[in-house]
């Protein structure tokens, strides 16, 4: 019998998801990563110990290292980091039905290309519908059934719905909406603005500072998905501002969890969160589209070691006043 849902990408959310999938649907959802090992040894034990330690999986999700498995799913989840989302595309390919959609799962900006995971997926998937999923979800709430309400996003409403549809649970809760770029934007931006909102913390900036980062930075997400075509009304609900309160102000939030590690005066380290990658990425888009994100901007230099903290600070600080909006 073939899946209805299957899940690419067996990290941290992949694994939620897989059993968010599982539970919504009450059929097998393979749950596919790339070391066999390592999928071998999640099996056995019915635990992803490395990426999502202490949760159980669900009985029907079927962890394997083998693409195959994901033939004649309907919607296929991808659930790797962004940088990866065109190749991770290009090996599923071969082994998409006809009638599968495939949801991209990640939060970020493609570096060279600059491309939101949406267009990522229409270049690399040309004739398979896409979708996007995002919003404010830790996987470890997810995990533990805590609710949780996301954003579903499909270029064609009917898509969106069924996806939504699919992996709706009692306590995972997925709107649906059209407005793709919107929702892409949302998570890319919110990652690292999520950075600079630690830096605040890390810093001893106070909690003044820390609210007027959040309304300053979503001012600068905002300004972007103008430019882009966005809704307001998706800006400022589950992907948009939803996400950004909660990735700007929680520990748990590796994005922030980096920003503060960096305002504390820590090197910066070897692996990065996945708003680092898209920081530069994002600037630039952002520029491409005569839009200013200084906040953004200075984060992309201090991930990338060009800026120091302190300098930073002082360059937004320094900026000259304008008109709220
Ligand atoms: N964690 C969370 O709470 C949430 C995360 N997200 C987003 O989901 C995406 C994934 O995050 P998360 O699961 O936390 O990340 P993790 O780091 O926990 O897992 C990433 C997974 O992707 C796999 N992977 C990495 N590179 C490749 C590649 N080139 N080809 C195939 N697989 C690859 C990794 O495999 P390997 O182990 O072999 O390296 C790993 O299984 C990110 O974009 C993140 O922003 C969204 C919402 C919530
Ligand atoms: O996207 C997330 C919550 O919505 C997870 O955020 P981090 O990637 O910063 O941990």
């Amino acid at each position: 019998m073939s899946a209805r849902v299957a899940v690419v990408g067996a990290g941290a959310w992949g694994t939620a998801l897989a059993n968010v999938a599982a539970e919504a649907s009450g059929s097998l959802v393979p749950l596919i990563g790339r070391d066999r090992e390592e999928m071998t040894e999640i099996a056995e034990r019915r635990v992803n110990a490395r990426r999502l330690p202490g949760v159980r999986l669900n009985r029907s999700v079927l962890p394997t290292d083998d693409l195959a498995t994901l033939v004649g799913a309907r919607f296929v989840l991808v659930v790797t980091p962004t940088q990866t989302l065109r190749d991770v595309a290009a090996a599923i390919r071969p082994h998409l039905g006809s009638r599968a959609v495939v949801v991209a799962c990640c939060k970020g900006v493609e570096r060279g290309s600059l491309a939101l995971p949406h267009a990522v997926l229409a270049e690399a998937l040309p004739g398979v519908p896409g979708a996007l999923l995002s919003g404010p979800s830790f996987a470890d709430d997810v995990a533990r059934g805590l609710p949780t309400a996301v954003t579903l996003a499909a270029a064609d409403e009917d898509v969106a719905g069924a996806a939504a549809t699919a992996l709706a649970t009692r306590s995972f809760r997925p709107y649906r909406s059209t407005d793709v770029a919107g929702v892409a934007l949302g998570g890319a931006a919110k990652n690292v603005l999520a950075i600079a909102a630690g830096v605040v913390e890390g810093a001893g900036l106070g909690e003044s500072a820390a609210a007027a980062l959040i309304a300053r930075g979503f001012a600068e997400l905002a300004r972007l998905g103008s430019a882009l075509g966005a809704r307001p009304e998706t800006l400022s609900g589950l992907s948009g501002l939803g996400d950004l309160v909660l990735t700007a102000t929680s520990e748990k939030s590796r994005n922030f969890s980096l920003g503060l590690a960096l305002g504390r005066g820590a090197p910066r380290p070897e692996k990065l969160a996945e708003g680092a990658a898209t920081a530069g990425a994002l600037v630039a888009l952002a520029r491409g589209h005569d839009v200013e994100m200084p906040i953004s901007a200075a984060v992309a230099e201090v991930v990338d070691g060009r800026l120091s903290v302190a300098e930073a600070i002082e360059r937004l600080l320094a900026r000259p006043l304008r008109a709220e909006a």
